[in-house]
């Protein structure tokens, strides 16, 4: 009977903590899925989903998640044209986040890109999306982003030399120097190396950019960031941290091996750059030494903890390279398919390079570089009708109480807005045939797209060129406004250099066809695609 008795007690027991295990686990995952706010009145796209139904419910939401990541795309587009077109927001869903996302209409650009920080926040978006607080938990370690005003500052005509010895040294070590033979390249790969290359040359300068140890782990980081975020994002909330500190192992020790190298760095630079010192010290010259700069002046300890710093530059690199990567990848392949390759277009640009790099005796400089017309036309195209995220310009409102747009609709604290970049790219009622890459559009066509007169800058043959680096209303590769890409100088600069150096010492077998991109959710990136190239004998 006693025995029974204390059988029964402890049934009850385990009963009890098992209710209580199954409340917090709820408690809990109710307080982890807050972020993902869905607002109220707005249409969702897709429209026609399992039994016709909106996304109303938790079960066609997390359908409508799960079709995203085959049409995602396809999703904006359809929103673009049944919303925007009629100045309306609409909402689509996200296999990468989980969280739906409001697409403002054009309309609505300007209101977007003028709320300040404390309404929308860019910094709370990016965390999201690349689960840095898990991937890169120590670059997030701030109280202010002087990163932005640190590569803003960057004297790019100082580094031009250097990017071009990068650039030569990368391209000739990945590409080969074989005259005779035809090889095939994978692009993705090659480039990522080259670019990784000259993007540590301008953030932590020689030796360190050198260093074999340094590099390979930023590349590493790199490469690996990206699937581990969308997995970690994948992983219910419940066991996201388990799964986290399982899947980022390797980037912590990646970051560490970076660390070691560039801690030594930013402290001596801190030491030597007291504000007092300032004064009397020659201009910072790598990115590293503008943010240790930025950073001495800071009264946040925080601001001015090493590896902070130092995790904070491997994190911009990662950012800066792997956008880099996608739209060099986009450039090369839609220079050499068709129309460009039966147009006769890199033959043009190899022109365009020789002339520039022998009026200048083979020396660039910022004055060179910026003679380079066709190829900047050439890579502001690919972006344009290449853009590889359907989605842009995003943003989580943080204002407590949420935000009404301009068209009445309200949208509470959490939600997630962005812009249907793809569809403006490839609206025919802005840009003339605009699901054709047409390389020198931006070179030729002074009426290129209205809206661009802003921030234009002419050609010597004022033909009305708008360079790779404007920002629009109708071009938001690099998004805009207050927001807009500050890498950008650096990003045209390395590409322009890319491009002309292999337009100088590079045969390319044109492709019969425009290779396609790997889709998933909004997102279309290179797939691994390949060239045949051989050196050329001719060039010096
Ligand atoms: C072709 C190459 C690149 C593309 C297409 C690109 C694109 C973008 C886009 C679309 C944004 C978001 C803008 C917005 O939402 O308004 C952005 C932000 C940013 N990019 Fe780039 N980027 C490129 C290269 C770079 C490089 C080379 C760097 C660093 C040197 C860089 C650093 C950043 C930073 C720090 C931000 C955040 C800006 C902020 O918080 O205000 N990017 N970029």
């Amino acid at each position: 009977m006693e025995g029974l008795r204390s059988c029964s007690s402890i049934t009850t027991t385990c009963w009890i903590a098992a209710l209580i295990c199954i409340l917090a686990a709820y408690v809990y995952h109710r307080r982890a899925t807050a972020w993902r706010v869905v607002p109220k009145g707005i249409p969702w796209v897709p429209t026609a989903l399992l039994w016709n139904k909106w996304p109303s419910n938790s079960y066609t939401q997390v359908q409508a998640h799960l079709r995203d990541f085959r049409s995602g795309t396809d999703f904006v587009k359809e929103g673009y044209e049944k919303y925007s077109k009629e100045n309306k927001p609409f909402l689509v869903p996200s296999f990468v986040t989980w969280q739906p996302e409001a697409v403002l209409p054009p309309s609505q650009i300007r209101w977007l890109v003028e709320q300040p920080d404390a309404v929308l926040s860019i910094d709370r978006c990016l965390v999201k999306d690349l689960e840095f607080l898990y991937t890169a938990p120590a670059a997030w370690s701030f109280t202010r982003p002087f990163h932005v005003e640190a590569i803003n500052k960057l004297r790019l005509d100082s580094l031009v030399d250097d990017m071009a010895e990068e650039v030569r040294a990368g391209i000739d070590q990945h590409w080969g120097l074989d005259t005779e033979e035809w090889a095939e390249v994978n692009i993705e790969e090659t480039m990522l190396h080259v670019l990784v290359r000259i993007t540590t040359r301008v953030f932590v300068g020689p030796p360190l950019c050198h260093n074999e140890e340094f590099t390979s782990a930023v590349a590493s980081f790199i490469e690996g960031l990206s699937a581990r975020a969308i997995f970690i994002s994948l992983a219910p909330e419940l066991l996201r941290p388990l799964v986290a500190w399982y899947l980022t192992r390797d980037l912590k020790r990646w970051n560490g091996i970076c660390a070691e190298h560039m801690i030594p760095l930013v402290e001596k630079e801190m030491l030597h750059r007291r504000p007092s010192d300032q004064k009397t010290m020659p201009p910072p010259k790598t990115l590293l030494e503008q943010l240790s700069r930025l950073a001495v002046r800071s009264t946040h300890a925080k601001d001015r903890d090493a590896f902070s710093l130092s995790s904070r530059l491997l994190a911009l690199n990662f950012v800066a390279v792997h956008t880099s990567n996608h739209a060099l990848i986009n450039g090369l392949v839609d220079i050499v398919s068709p129309p460009a390759s039966t147009e006769g277009v890199f033959a043009d640009l190899r022109a365009e390079a020789e002339r520039v790099s022998n009026q200048h005796q083979g020396k660039w400089s910022k004055a060179a570089i910026g003679q380079l017309f066709k190829i900047d036309s050439a890579l502001r195209e690919s972006l344009r009708i290449s853009t590889f995220k359907a989605r842009g310009v995003e943003r989580i409102i943080v204002k407590k109480g949420g935000v009404v747009l301009p068209c009445g609709q309200y949208l509470p604290e959490g939600t997630k807005v962005g812009l249907p970049v793809l569809p403006i790219h490839q609206d025919p009622e802005i840009y003339d045939d605009a699901n054709t890459y047409d390389a020198f559009r931006f070179y030729r066509n002074p009426k290129v797209a209205p809206a661009e007169a802003h921030g234009r800058t002419e050609s010597p043959a004022g033909s009305g060129h708008v360079e790779l680096i404007n920002t629009s209303e109708t071009f938001l590769a690099f998004g805009h406004g207050r927001h807009a890409c500050p890498g950008r100088f650096v990003a045209a600069y390395e590409l322009k250099l890319i491009i002309a150096y292999i337009a100088m010492h590079y045969d390319i077998e044109p492709l019969k066809l425009r290779p396609e991109n790997a889709k998933f959710s909004d997102f279309s990136v290179g797939n691994m695609h390949t060239l045949l190239i051989r050196r050329r004998k001719v060039a010096a």
